[in-house]
């Protein structure tokens, strides 16, 4: 038994391309109707065939909907659904990809207060963007997180569970701020320090004359993939989640400050205990997934 049979994502980019993709691989008798706002990735979308129909409006691709996905920035979530606020039926269930849970339930709420809402993050993407970048197994064992409000019924939630579990993730339930917090740590603070380290690099290229970026190993090419993400996507993050972001900005700016510390006054033995202890952090992650070069590396199964 499908969860559901009238799929309409909006916004075709990697997410949800990636998941047309999954839904034709995994449930080839649901039919999905997409809207993006670019008219290029529309005729995209078109072409590569991922979706049943491609609509000029989000209005006219909701019309017959049981799920509506928004895969769009969070910082535009609100806006596209009062664009089809008047179209969508009853009866639809109505979520969303988005990388900050709080901002999102708020903002589909408030134009939406009659619908049933179950926002959902899919933990689970590339630094690419656009409608080829997507991929059918992209949430193959990794986690989907659901962050229901009080009132959404059981029988949603239940549904909305077993669509995720259909494209291969494993689904938790968690609070919208508890995931936000956790998201600052492991997701949006890295992009943060990653966007943050190019630029220090390419400003010291102008100050010291010399080709720092063309002299970068694996080291800093690992650390800085995430730098390639898209800009307006995490623009939009950093702004939705500022509390969480800022205070976990906050306490990682102390501990840095603690090695620094350490290395002016010679702390050695601090700096080894310490790096010793992330050291196992970081191989006890990687043994929960695959290996680090492993293209699905990450996954819990
Ligand atoms: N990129 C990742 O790794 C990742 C992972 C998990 C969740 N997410 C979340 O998924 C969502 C989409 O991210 P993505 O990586 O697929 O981005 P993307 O840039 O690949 O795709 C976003 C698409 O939304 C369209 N769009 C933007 N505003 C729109 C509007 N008002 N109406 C209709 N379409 C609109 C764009 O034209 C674009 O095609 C974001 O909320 C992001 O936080 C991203
Ligand atoms: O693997 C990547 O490139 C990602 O950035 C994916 C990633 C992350 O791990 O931080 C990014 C944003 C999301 O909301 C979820 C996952």
């Amino acid at each position: 038994m499908l969860p559901f049979a009238r799929l309409t994502i909006i916004g075709l980019g990697l997410i949800g391309s990636s998941v047309a993709r999954g839904v034709r691989a995994q449930m080839p008798a649901v039919r999905i109707t997409g809207h993006d706002a670019d008219p290029a990735v529309r005729k995209r979308a078109v072409a590569l065939g991922i979706c049943d129909d491609v609509t000029d409006t989000s209005g006219a691709a909701v019309l017959d909907a049981d799920l509506v996905i928004l895969c769009v920035p969070v910082g535009a979530m609100g806006a596209v659904a009062a664009e089809f606020a008047a179209d969508l039926p009853a009866d639809a269930i109505v979520s969303d990809v988005g990388s900050c849970k709080q901002s999102v339930a708020e903002a589909l709420s408030a134009v939406l207060p009659d619908a049933i809402i179950i926002p959902a993050h899919p933990v689970a993407g590339t630094e690419k963007s656009g409608p080829d970048a997507g991929f059918s197994t992209l949430f193959k064992g990794r986690w989907c997180i659901l962050t229901p409000p009080e009132n959404a019924p059981e029988v949603a939630i239940e549904r909305l569970r077993i669509f995720w579990q259909q494209l291969g993730a494993d689904v938790e339930l968690m609070d919208a701020r508890h995931h936000d917090m956790v998201l600052a740590v492991t997701s949006h603070l890295p992009h943060l320090i990653a966007y943050t380290i190019v630029g220090t690099a390419d400003d010291l290229e102008g100050v010291t004359q010399s080709e720092v970026i063309k002299y970068s190993a694996g080291g800093f090419r690992d650390f800085t993939r995430i730098a390639a993400s898209d800009p307006v996507m995490w623009r939009d993050v950093f702004l939705s989640n500022k509390d969480a972001v800022l205070e976990m900005l906050q306490r990682f700016s102390e501990d840095l400050s603690a090695l620094q510390r350490a290395i002016r006054y010679g702390k050695g033995d601090e700096l080894e205990s310490l790096f010793a202890r992330t050291r196992n952090i970081r191989r006890s992650i990687v043994e929960q997934g695959q290996d680090d070069d492993a293209p699905d590396f990450g996954r819990k199964h």
